[in-house]
């Protein structure tokens, strides 16, 4: 068999588009699968010129340069599609007569590619979402609370350092964790440590760690710091306020220089930590009492953003109930649904100890509610009764006065409000119980029963 004498039909056979054209930019021929490929009747095209039917061709490049082009991909516009394809020129006795090019249709494959972005560009809007539900939990109707967040949110890209101010249990840590896990730092570690539970001298081996021998007792291998433990990630300092001055030193250097020595290295260790600080203390105040140093202070407080307490944002109440419900209920495995005249109660109270305090009483409401709804009964006394617990005097005060007389209860009722009323100022003014007695001129046992009567404990 000649194979010169079948080269047509074998180029019929391809299942790849071949199109010929000739130097003087003509078409002189396409096979089958061209014509099946992309529509293109023979008689439409063979004939042609190819700089009329398509003047950005890339053939055309290839007879002006003299050079192949091979894999190369383009769209071809009076086609509608895009073409990957091998353009060699066609050389007879050493002079170019044209070129051959063999292509595929890819706009399948285009098709998909742009489908695949899309998929990829949605994933990331997921993660990113996924890595805000930390700021999810911080969602608020109250502008000051909104403002807080919006401003972590603002700043959880940057790897500026953070000062989280707020009283006690309003959800530093929660607001610290939520501006990590928005930042580009997410996958490295959040190292969490709480300054006020760290002995003085034991300062600068817990954050920065220590080589073996470094002193008696020092670990066999030595120990890693939170500084190492959260390197490449963010290390929060709770409780900042309450740092010696000796230790704010320490830590005042390591930020400045950026790097760090194990306690008895030699080597330097580069400082890359994210640092978020929190503390419950008005460090300007602390700072005028000299306990805490102000070149410290304007290091730490590059961002200050003040988180609200929440007496200040109650409309969030029935918010923050949703979620610590959620999750208890998995703890508990058990739903308890909550009425609005529950809430009204909640909301009535002033929680001096914040989230952190809703959430152990709703830990508590759940742990003793029988049936599958909270009442008014189920919530502690104490917050029924707007108590707050004096922890100076050991008991627990109204700190708000109620109505003295409601004329809507009877005699016996008002008595007993008024009996109670009695007991709490003398208890609250008394520094023994002895001397409450005496005052209250009563018998030992019937005091501890009225107490007991009155939950005044
Ligand atoms: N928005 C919230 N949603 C659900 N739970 C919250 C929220 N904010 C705080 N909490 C819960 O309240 C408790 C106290 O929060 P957190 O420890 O963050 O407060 P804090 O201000 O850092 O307190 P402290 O100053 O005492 O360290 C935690 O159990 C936390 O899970």
């Amino acid at each position: 068999m000649k194979l010169e004498n079948h080269l047509l039909a074998i180029l019929e056979s391809l299942h790849d588009a071949v199109i010929v054209v000739s130097k003087d930019c003509t078409v002189i021929y396409v096979n089958k699968a061209y014509t099946e490929n992309f529509a293109v009747p023979k008689e439409k095209i063979e004939g042609k010129k190819l700089d009329q039917i398509e003047e950005t061709s890339r053939i055309l490049e290839v007879i002006r340069s003299g050079k192949p082009l091979l894999n190369d991909y383009s769209y071809v516009h009076s086609l509608g599609k895009h073409v990957c394809g091998n353009m060699t020129p066609l050389i007879d006795n050493g002079e170019m007569i044209g070129v051959v090019t063999i292509m595929k249709d890819i706009s399948e494959v285009t098709k998909l590619e742009k489908e695949l972005d899309k998929y990829i560009e949605y994933s990331n809007e997921l993660r990113k979402q996924l890595n805000q539900k930390n700021f999810f939990l911080l969602k608020s109707e109250v502008p000051k609370m909104k403002t807080a967040v919006s401003l972590s949110q603002k700043v959880a890209e940057t790897t500026a350092t953070i000062l989280l101010t707020g009283e006690s249990g309003v959800g530093k840590e929660v607001f610290a964790r939520a501006i990590h896990e928005a930042s580009k730092r997410h996958e490295k570690p959040f190292v969490a440590i709480n300054i006020a539970s760290v002995p003085d001298s034991l300062f600068e081996s817990e954050l920065f760690g220590h080589v073996e021998g470094a002193f008696t007792g020092s670990r066999k291998g030595g120990k890693k710091g939170l500084l190492e433990a959260a390197h490449g990630g963010t290390l929060f300092l709770d409780e900042i306020g309450e740092m010696s001055l000796n230790a704010q030193a320490k830590l005042l250097r390591v930020i400045q220089e950026r790097e760090y020595l194990k306690v008895g290295g030699t080597q330097p260790l580069p400082l890359d930590v994210r640092i978020i600080c929190a503390t419950h203390r008005n460090l300007n105040e602390e700072i005028k009492r000299g306990n805490f140093r102000e070149d410290l202070f304007y290091r730490i407080n590059v961002v200050p953003i003040e988180i609200p307490p929440l007496r200040e944002r109650k409309a969030d109440i029935p918010f923050l109930i949703d979620n610590i419900l959620k999750d208890l209920s998995v703890k508990y495995m058990k739903h308890v649904a909550i009425d609005d005249d529950v809430i009204d109660v909640l909301k009535r109270y002033d929680w001096p100890g914040n989230v952190r305090e809703l959430t152990n009483v709703i830990e508590q409401m759940i742990a003793v509610c029988t049936d599958s709804y909270f009442k008014v009964e189920d919530i502690p006394s104490r917050i029924r009764e707007r108590k707050r617990f004096n922890e100076k005097e050991n008991f627990f005060v109204n700190f708000e006065p109620t109505s003295r007389f409601n004329l809507d209860k009877g005699l016996q009722e008002l008595l007993e409000q008024t009996e109670r009323e009695a007991i709490m100022e003398v208890v609250k003014k008394t520094r023994t119980r002895s001397e409450a007695i005496k005052i209250l001129g009563i018998s030992r046992k019937a005091f501890y029963a009225k107490l007991k009567k009155y939950n005044v404990l």
